[in-house]
């Protein structure tokens, strides 16, 4: 059964400090954000977790596998490097949202992310090492079928964002509202979702749900595993998968 480790990461008191003792460049914020991100995702990333920029000042990781020393060190780094701070909730359950709730809960119990005084916040519980096993995470990677012919090669850069986003939003809100699970855009035209323990009858069922809605077609290619990058790696396998049969769901166990 799925276990996950869910961490919220966010900026402690960002939008005060975006328009203190004015507002700030747009361009010098963008930069800042990404460079935070790439940052984590690369501290994350080395310990075999994922991490999602959502919206930027809120990230939300998979983190099987990092420990309290592990969040602790990403705040000293950061801190040390970058004018803001950040953070941490940690929270695990067999469902990504409700583990993703309960990480929420715990910084906001702590203050607002708008509190000057709540500041580096790590609360919460992370899976002891004798817990976890190999089918804690479920990610499902799922891919728009041919979107360079249909979109890139077609339209222009900003329709063929409409359509690809228009493909995310009906999938994000299905997958969350049907399953508790969480996606996220992660460029081009991929979404990556973090899922409980679902069968390929719930993921032919979001795809044709997307399609009937949005008219965009996707397929996806699912793994397991203990910790969310051998997961991710057996979904990118199973997309292959699908690209070589045709098959528009394939799971990789
Ligand atoms: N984040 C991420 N982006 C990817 C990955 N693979 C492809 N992309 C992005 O997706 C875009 C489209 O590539 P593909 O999905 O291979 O192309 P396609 O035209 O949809 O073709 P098919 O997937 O074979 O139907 C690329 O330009 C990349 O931006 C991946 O594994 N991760």
């Amino acid at each position: 059964m799925t276990n996950t480790q869910v961490t919220l990461v966010q900026i402690d008191n960002y939008g005060p400090w975006t328009v203190t003792p004015e507002p700030r460049r747009e361009a010098d914020l963008q930069t800042l954000q990404s460079r935070l991100y790439a940052d984590i995702s690369q501290f994350v990333g080395a310990r075999d977790g994922y991490v999602f920029f959502t919206r930027f000042d809120n990230m939300i990781a998979v983190t099987n596998g990092l420990g309290v020393d592990d969040h602790a060190l990403l705040q000293e780094s950061i801190g040390n490097r970058y004018p803001v701070t950040l953070s941490l909730g940690v929270a695990t359950d067999p469902s990504p949202v409700t583990a993703l709730s309960n990480a929420t809960a715990s910084i906001q119990e702590a203050g607002s992310a708008q509190d000057n005084d709540r500041r580096e916040i790590l609360d919460g519980d992370v899976l002891a090492e004798g817990d976890r096993t190999d089918d804690d995470v479920q990610i499902a990677h799922f891919d728009v079928n041919d979107a360079t012919g249909e979109y890139t090669d077609e339209l222009n850069a900003f329709d063929s964002f409409i359509e690809i986003e228009q493909g995310y939003a009906e999938l994000m809100r299905y997958m969350r509202t049907a399953h508790g699970s969480l996606s996220f855009f992660v460029g081009g035209d991929n979404i990556i979702a973090v899922c409980p323990d679902l069968e390929a009858t719930d993921y032919h069922d979001a795809i044709a749900h997307v399609e009937e809605t949005v008219d965009v077609a996707l397929k996806v290619g699912v793994g397991r595993a203990r910790n969310a990058q051998v997961a991710g790696m057996a979904a990118k396998h199973a997309l292959e998968v699908c690209r070589e049969d045709g098959s528009r769901v394939e799971l990789e166990w």
